[in-house]
């Protein structure tokens, strides 16, 4: 209930701010209306006085004047110790930057300005913009989420309000640059998972007129089939598409991959089992596996010496033209498993590349869930063709529409490795074309089949120039392979796919060192402090929580607190989730705040720790993000804070995973495991083929 809450609401709806002084205020759906000078000081005293807990600054004024209410603002004498947040976490789609166009006149903009930041970016890596709320009072801080006004020490303090929403049209809504109800709120209450909407007219996702109370789940939504991407995206009117145009591959050491670590030689007593009729022998060096003479060239330039277990059975089946189905461990290798056999295919037998200035038809289709995750996949599959003619494209959302179909379109692409959002434009623009596809291939093809991204990937599958499953080769690859998912999955597939199982399928890398620490939401913060102090360096940190929002506090506390720190999540815009990552891989930043946008497939060198601020909802998802280190042999720590307010129902899972990676099991998580389900250890094998062939137990 919003009016649980305690809010102060202030619109302000007169022309000119000079002419409306009427305050009134209710709860839920308070409005005060008030002179704007005066609305700082008068919120600030009503939620003194009142101990409320959310401020709302709307300045509802379809203005046709923007000068005027700038200048009007200009005039307002708001007291920089009393507004504190920076808005702009809220409106990071856009590179539209208000202030530009009324630079001459920006002192009121520029008094919340970051202030002690030379180049572009405050300390958390964000992009300064203008016109942000910012506390200023001590002239250093750009992301010090506080937000109570305390009387003593006349600022603002972080233990009591908990919202400060600005609303505007006009100027404020060219600030915000959100959908047309130009509002927008950002809300720093701590350990928050519902944001309230609300005003008149609020709609699924929208905030606008006559909200609602409405819960956003971590970096759900799937309107443009990406993973975390920007919600805001989905409305945004046409003549406001995404400028971004990325670099091209410009740093060959930031994609040379993680190095081999010292428990890569354990790889050779996991456990493998391959079900289907007729598997092909598994090879055991990249020199018997018939790879083409300059994919051996290629890899042994990139430092792959020996293949690991997924690969020796991947690569092979591939290779013998069958589809597959396999899981391995995260940081396992599995894209190389399924790229090398591909380029071997397209290289020892090329058929023409079909493309003109409209369209291309790429031999390879790989579809990806997340942007970065395409991404690499795009850069590995580069690498790899090294000194050969094979194209490589990708397709992802927030970036130029333009820009990636020229390069698409210039020499046309063998490979194209894209998120399903942008793919399906492209499919619906007739720009790419399946007619000549031999593979198609699911990257993290569990998350690719669950709700959120199955209609699309059954929109490209089911797409009148798709080859039939009989007539190309299908492969799928995860690191857990849900047995409903995988039902799904064989209506993909010819009906004599193989599959593989690289230890147990879900089961968590056993080089990560795992622990459990009891938390309530109240005490989050302080705890990752302290982790991040305890730590000898606490270079190469992940911390993933639940909200986006939450990423930028959690982002925002830990730069206050002297650790370098960016983040990434879907409210992020493209260029900057690229430039979050870029900072994080290059030790600019420490520590990289997370939401699931980055709990799949993300490979990067150093990640030495990763923290569960929150823990996930689902225990794939926990395995998946704590396999963001332990990669490829290499020892990794995960810490996962569990709230027994929130996380009760993942314990009995959690042991699971705990037990099956040979982790200590906390005596206090077991109590919470009691009532939520089985601790059982992981079935044997679950090919879900009634009819499979018996599995064949091999060691490697
Ligand atoms: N045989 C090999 N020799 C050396 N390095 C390898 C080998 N195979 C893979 N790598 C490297 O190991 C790292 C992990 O590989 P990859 O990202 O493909 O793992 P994954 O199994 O797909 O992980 P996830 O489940 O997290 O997606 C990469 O840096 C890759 O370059």
């Amino acid at each position: 209930m919003v009016g649980a809450l305690g809010e102060v609401i202030i619109f302000d709806r007169g022309k000119g701010f000079s002419s409306v002084a009427l305050f009134s205020f209710v709860f839920d759906s308070i409005i005060l209306s008030l002179h704007i000078t005066d609305i700082f000081t008068m919120a600030e005293n009503t939620a003194n006085q009142t101990d409320m807990n959310e401020w709302v600054y709307d300045f509802s004024q379809d203005s046709n004047n923007e000068e005027s209410l700038v200048e009007e603002l200009n005039n307002t004498k708001i007291n920089n110790n009393k507004v504190t947040e920076n808005i702009d976490t809220e409106k990071q789609e856009n590179n539209y930057d208000v202030a530009d166009s009324i630079n001459t006149q920006n002192s009121w903009l520029n008094q919340f300005e970051p202030k002690n930041h030379n180049d572009n970016k405050d300390k958390t890596g964000f992009k300064k913009r203008r016109g942000g709320f910012n506390k200023s009072n001590n002239g250093n801080n750009s992301f010090e989420n506080t937000a109570n006004y305390d009387s003593t020490s006349n600022h603002f303090q972080s233990n009591g309000v908990e919202h400060i929403r600005v609303r505007g049209r006009g100027f404020l809504k060219k600030l915000a640059r959100e959908n047309e109800s130009g509002r927008f709120e950002y809300n720093v209450q701590e350990g928050n998972t519902a944001p309230v909407y609300r005003g008149r007219g609020g709609r699924a996702n929208h905030r606008g007129r006559g909200g609602r109370l409405r819960e956003t789940s971590s970096d759900s939504c799937y309107e443009n089939a990406e993973e975390g991407h920007n919600k805001k995206e989905n409305d945004k009117p046409t003549g406001s598409k995404p400028v971004y145009i990325p670099p091209d591959i410009e740093n060959k050491e930031l994609i040379s991959g993680i190095e081999v670590g010292l428990n890569f030689d354990k790889y050779k007593t996991i456990e493998v089992k391959v079900s289907g009729i007729n598997p092909p022998e598994c090879m055991s060096s990249f020199h018997d596996s018939g790879l083409c003479d300059i994919l051996l060239k290629n890899l042994s330039e990139c430092n792959f010496s020996t293949p690991t277990p997924i690969q020796n059975y991947s690569i092979p089946i591939i290779i013998a033209g069958r589809d597959l189905m396999a899981s391995a461990q995260t940081g396992s290798g599995k894209t190389a498993a399924y790229i090398l056999p591909i380029l071997h295919n397209l290289l020892s037998e090329p058929t023409e590349l079909v493309f003109d200035e409209y369209h291309c038809e790429p031999h390879v289709v790989i579809m990806a869930p997340t942007r970065e995750l395409a991404i690499q996949i795009f850069e590995c599959a580069w690498k790899f063709s090294n000194r050969t003619n094979i194209r490589n494209g990708v397709l992802y959302g927030g970036t130029s529409i333009a820009h990636q179909k020229s390069k698409i379109l210039q020499k046309g692409v063998h490979i194209l490795a894209a998120t399903p959002g942008r793919l399906n434009d492209f499919v619906d623009k007739h720009i790419v074309s399946f007619a000549s596809v031999k593979f198609f291939i699911l990257d993290e093809a569990d998350r690719m089949l669950d709700m959120g991204f199955k209609s699309n990937i059954e929109l490209m599958i089911n797409h009148p120039t798709m080859k039939s499953n009989e007539k190309r080769q299908t492969a799928m690859f995860s690191a857990t392979f849900a047995s409903e998912i995988q039902l799904l999955a064989t209506s993909y597939l010819k009906s004599d796919y193989i599959f593989v199982s690289v230890g147990e399928i879900g089961g968590a890398c056993k080089d990560v060192f795992q622990s459990v620490i009891k938390v309530t939401k109240f005490n989050k913060k302080e705890a990752v402090l302290s982790l991040l102090k305890d730590m000898e360096n606490c270079q190469g940190t992940i911390v993933f929580v639940e909200q986006k929002r939450m990423a930028d506090y959690v982002a925002a506390y830990l730069s206050e607190m002297n650790f370098p720190t960016t983040s990434i999540h879907g409210d992020r815009e493209q260029e900057e989730r690229e430039q979050a990552l870029h900072d994080f891989k290059t030790n600019k930043m420490k520590v990289l705040v997370a939401t699931a946008v980055a709990a799949r497939g993300l490979d990067i060198k150093g990640v030495n720790n990763v923290v569960n601020f929150d823990l996930p909802k689902t225990i794939d998802e926990y395995v998946h993000r704590i396999g963001r280190t332990g990669r490829l042999g290499n020892a990794g720590k995960a810490i996962s804070f569990f709230d027994p307010d929130s996380d009760s129902s993942l314990a009995s899972e959690l042991i699971r995973i705990l037990r099956q990676a040979d982790q200590e099991v906390p005596t206090w998580l077991k109590e919470y495991a009691q009532h939520t389900g089985s601790t059982q250890a992981f079935e044997d094998f679950n090919d879900i083929r009634e009819n499979a062939a018996a599995p064949i137990k091999e060691m490697w």
